[in-house]
């Protein structure tokens, strides 16, 4: 089986490896896995497990101090399935697949989504909390959960550019320092050969407003997949939407490009129309990877067909 994974776009970091292991290790875990749906769940969900990383343990933590996942799957058959803005949801990911594998439809949220998955046996009620994002919550100070109009006031400059902690290119009003992790959005795109699938799971971004959805359960935007091939984005979700970042990367496959040329393509395509920074993994039907990304860094670990 033919992996790739990504751990989020945005600055670099000062020790690299140990997040490197864990990508590796998430690989290593796709590796083996039977089919390419399986392999994308089974690496993201170590991923999801590792606090290092903005998914499961360790997400970003919104408005009124609750930390809500998401995640979105699809594979070359064009199946879907997402799950958005579940509070104590350590894999979003396998809810994603629930329901690809068992609604009649492409997206379900909230309590809802919860309630799905705790009556199919995934695990719910996890605290999602690791002490760097414990520390950092204790460093703000968030309006009354029931002021909704003043925590939008509190947080509405946070948003509108580049992820907090990444100050390339975009126009974010706290681009600049990576204190708060919230770019390290995990994916992966596995194909074994024939047959491909894309998974994009997430916390978010940082202190965004309670109930706030992003680009990563949203079909094309997050991840989308086709006979060619998947791809999987990360960085600032309100741009990333706008462009619909993974399906043009897929859509350069469609039409005869590399995937490391789709890649590149795709993110000069965003910069251009966005001035936002994002970054993309992808990997078409024979397992040849690429990836690109215009922050400072992104992280991928990879087993691709490199003929
Ligand atoms: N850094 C990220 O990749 C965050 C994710 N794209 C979101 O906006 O929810």
């Amino acid at each position: 089986m033919y992996v790739i994974a990504h751990g989020g776009a945005g600055s670099a970091i000062e020790e690299p490896g140990p997040r490197q292991a864990v990508l590796d290790e998430a690989v290593a875990a796709g590796r083996d896995a039977e089919t390419p749906l399986d392999a994308v769940v089974e690496t993201v969900r170590v991923l999801e497990s590792s606090p290092r990383f903005n998914a499961g343990v360790g997400g970003s933590v919104q408005s009124d101090g609750v930390v809500r996942t998401d995640a979105g799957v699809m594979t070359s058959d064009r199946e879907v399935g997402a799950a958005a803005s579940m509070p104590g949801v350590e894999h979003a990911s396998e809810v994603a697949r629930l329901v690809m594998e068992e609604t009649p439809h492409v997206c379900v949220s909230g309590v809802h989504a919860v309630d799905l998955a705790a009556a199919s046996d995934i695990e719910v009620e996890t605290d999602l909390w690791s002490d760097r994002t414990r520390e950092q919550w204790a460093d703000e100070e968030p309006p009354a959960n029931d002021d909704v109009l003043a925590q939008l006031r509190w947080l509405r400059d946070d948003f509108g550019g580049a992820p907090e902690g990444d100050d390339s290119p975009g126009d974010g009003a706290s681009a600049g320092s990576d204190a708060h992790h919230e770019s390290d959005t995990v994916g992966a795109v596995a194909s074994d050969g024939e047959t491909v699938a894309a998974l994009t799971s997430t916390g978010g971004r940082w202190r965004a407003l309670a109930g706030r959805v992003g680009d990563v359960p949203q079909v094309g935007s997050g991840f989308f997949c086709t006979h060619a091939g998947g791809a999987s984005s990360t960085g600032a979700g309100e741009d990333i939407v706008r462009v619909t970042l993974a399906r043009r990367a897929v859509d350069h496959l469609e039409l005869g490009r590399n995937p490391q040329q789709a890649a590149e393509l795709a993110i000069e395509e965003f910069e251009d129309i966005t001035e936002s920074s994002a970054g993309v993994v992808v990997m078409d039907a024979e397992g040849r990877a690429g990836s690109a990304f215009n922050s400072d860094a992104m992280q991928t670990g990879r087993h691709a067909n490199e003929e």
